[in-house]
Order: structure tokens, then C-alpha cells, then sequence
């Protein structure tokens, strides 16, 4: 039969990816509930909305009357995808970002503490630890958080409201933190599609800065892998940190995708730097290997690869 998860936030990239994973990988019936704003797109969940185990419901987290609406029956956990997640649009305008990162949040927990689901996951992000010289080891659960821009303080605020509620009202409760995903169906304003789209059509790609910051890139169904791991065998008041072994600096990512490509390094216009603009984010993924059995499968060449061809067949 399986059970009855409701995921957040499905339309959107990694929860609309999440969704295809856990309707091929399990029996699982899906209640994916999303508010459709820029980012959300209903052609990421067009090859699965007529399974008769997915049902959408357009919805804001962070208005309750809209959330009572889901809760017409029990849910066996929530898998909280939900987020405003550019941190550029977090500098120009961070209000989005405290209404569905922190309040969104809130709300679920709320459902969570009325019974309403048995356990939460959180999807986090790395950036929430901050930012990493290029020396540093790498981000473990333990490090201390110290987030830079809006959207990661939005990120790690929800984070610290998770742990309180699982330290105060001991509720099933789980926070995985993941480093820069990419694959098929991401939203153009981030640097991987924007690089692919920019050099299909030859228009200049925006370099920030002195193109030297590091970032860890993983491909989107590794995480997904990750996420049902966690749901499966992950352990109540845990946060597990979830790495792509595959640090590049933005420059060795262009070069990749260009020379992939066939096409040339004139593309890149330097632009001024992202204001707080971290430096370097790197992922010790070691606790979910050895607890959880999981590793990343998919190198970068090889995701790459695919998603060049993702948006080559689809555009953006
Ligand atoms: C859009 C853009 C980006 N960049 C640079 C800025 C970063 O150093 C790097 C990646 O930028 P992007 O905005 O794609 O991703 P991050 O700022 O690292 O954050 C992303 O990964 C984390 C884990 C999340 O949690 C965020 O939700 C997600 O957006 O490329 C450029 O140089 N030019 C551009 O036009």
C-alpha cells in the first residue's frame, strides 16, 4: 500500500526530481503541495501528475489557512522542499525569504506538534556554516552555523526552529544539508543553466568577481538518493550533510561546459562581485556514508553531460 507523503515544494527542482525518485522507487502515495511562484513549474510534474498516487494541491506555507486545506487527512512524514532559494533575490529583497523559509517552516512544525504527520525532513543547505577559505576543512554537521546573506539566515533560522522543536516537544524530526545541486529542470537564473543557456545561444555568461569562488556540485539524483536514505534510516534530532565530492571553482565550471560545448572562453564578461559573496563551501560527507550507507554516484563530467543534453532537447 505505502505510505502518505506530503512534499513541499514539489514543482520546483530538487522536490519535483524528489517526487519522480520516491514514485519509481517506492509504493509510496505523494501529496505535493506548491505555491507556484516564479520558480515553481508545473512542467518539471507533467510526466507524473496523472499516476493515481500523486495528487497536487496549490498552496502557500506560509499562510495557514491555505495549509489547514492539506490537512484533510494524516500524513506518514513531510519532506520540506518548500523555499525561496537565490540568494541575489535575497539581497534585493529578502521579506519572500523570512514568509516561506522561516514561517513556512514554523507552520509545518506546527502540523507536526498537532499530529498531523509523524516526521519532518528539512531540506537545508551547506550555506548555512558560511564560507570556507580554500585551506579549511571541509563543513561537518558540528560546524558552527554563521550564515552570510539573507537567504542562508532564513535557511538556518528554519534549521534552529526544527532543533527546537525536537528538543523541546521531542517530535521525529530530521535536517539534511545539501551542497549545489544541478541536472535537467533547474531554474535559469541559477549558474548552471544560466552558463548552458547563455552558451547555446551565444550570449555573454556573467562572471562574479574574480571567478575563484568554490562551490561542491551535486548531481540532483544523488541528493534525491540521499533524501530517501534519510527517510528510510535517518535518525530523529540528527542533521546529515550531504556532499558531491566535486569542488570547482565557477572559472573550471565554465571552462567544462564550454569546452563540452565547443565554445569559447570569450563568452565570460566579468561583472562585480555578489555582495557577502562566500568564497568556497565544501561538504564531509562522511557521517551519512557510515551511518546511512550512502555515497555520491554520478561525477560531474558525467551529469554534466546529461543536463547539456536536458537542456539542449528542452530549453529553459
Ligand atoms: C547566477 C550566477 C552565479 N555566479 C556564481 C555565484 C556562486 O559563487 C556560484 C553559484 O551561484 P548560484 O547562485 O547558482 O548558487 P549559490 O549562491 O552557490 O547557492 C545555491 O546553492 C546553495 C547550496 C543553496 O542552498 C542555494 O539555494 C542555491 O541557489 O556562481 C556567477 O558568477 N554568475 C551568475 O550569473
Amino acid at each position: 500500500m505505502g505510505r502518505h507523503l506530503l512534499i513541499t515544494g514539489g514543482a520546483g527542482f530538487i522536490g519535483s526530481h524528489f517526487i519522480s525518485h520516491m514514485l519509481t522507487n517506492s509504493k509510496d502515495h505523494i501529496t505535493n503541495i506548491d505555491s507556484l511562484t516564479y520558480a515553481g513549474n508545473k512542467r518539471n510534474t507533467a510526466k507524473f501528475e496523472k499516476s493515481y498516487r500523486y495528487r497536487f494541491i496549490q498552496c502557500d506555507i506560509s499562510k495557514e489557512n491555505e495549509l489547514s486545506l492539506v490537512f484533510d487527512q494524516k500524513y506518514d512524514a513531510i519532506i520540506n522542499f518548500a523555499a525561496e532559494s537565490h540568494v541575489d533575490r535575497s539581497i534585493h529583497d529578502a521579506f519572500p525569504f523570512i514568509d516561506t523559509n522561516i514561517k513556512g517552516t514554523f507552520n509545518l512544525l506546527q502540523a507536526v506538534l498537532e499530529g498531523k504527520a509523524k516526521k519532518m525532513i528539512q531540506i537545508s543547505t551547506d550555506e548555512v556554516y558560511g564560507s570556507l577559505s580554500p585551506t579549511d576543512p571541509p563543513f561537518t554537521e558540528k560546524t558552527p552555523l554563521a550564515p552570510n546573506n539573507p537567504y542562508s539566515a532564513s535557511k538556518a533560522s528554519s534549521d534552529l526552529l526544527i532543533r527546537s522543536y525536537y528538543k523541546t516537544h521531542q517530535l521525529s524530526l530530521i535536517i539534511t544539508r545539501c551542497s549545489n545541486n544541478y541536472g535537467p529542470m533547474q531554474h535559469s537564473e541559477k549558474f548552471i543553466p544560466k552558463i548552458i543557456y547563455n552558451a547555446l545561444n551565444n550570449k555573454n555568461i556573467p562572471l562574479f568577481g574574480d571567478g575563484l569562488n568554490i562551490r561542491d556540485w551535486i548531481y540532483v539524483e544523488d541528493h534525491c538518493r540521499a533524501i530517501h536514505m534519510v527517510l528510510e534510516k535517518g535518525v530523529p534530532g540528527e542533521i546529515y550533510n550531504i556532499g558531491g565530492a566535486e569542488e570547482k571553482t565557477n572559472l573550471e565550471v565554465i571552462q567544462i561546459i564550454l569546452g563540452l560545448l565547443g565554445k569559447e572562453m570569450k563568452l565570460v564578461q566579468k561583472v562585480d562581485d555578489r555582495k557577502g559573496h562566500d568564497r568556497r563551501y565544501a561538504m564531509d560527507s562522511s557521517k551519512i556514508l557510515k551511518e546511512l550507507g550512502w555515497r555520491q554516484e554520478i561525477s560531474f563530467l558525467e551529469g554534466i553531460q546529461k543536463t547539456i543534453e536536458w537542456y539542449k532537447t528542452n530549453g529553459v
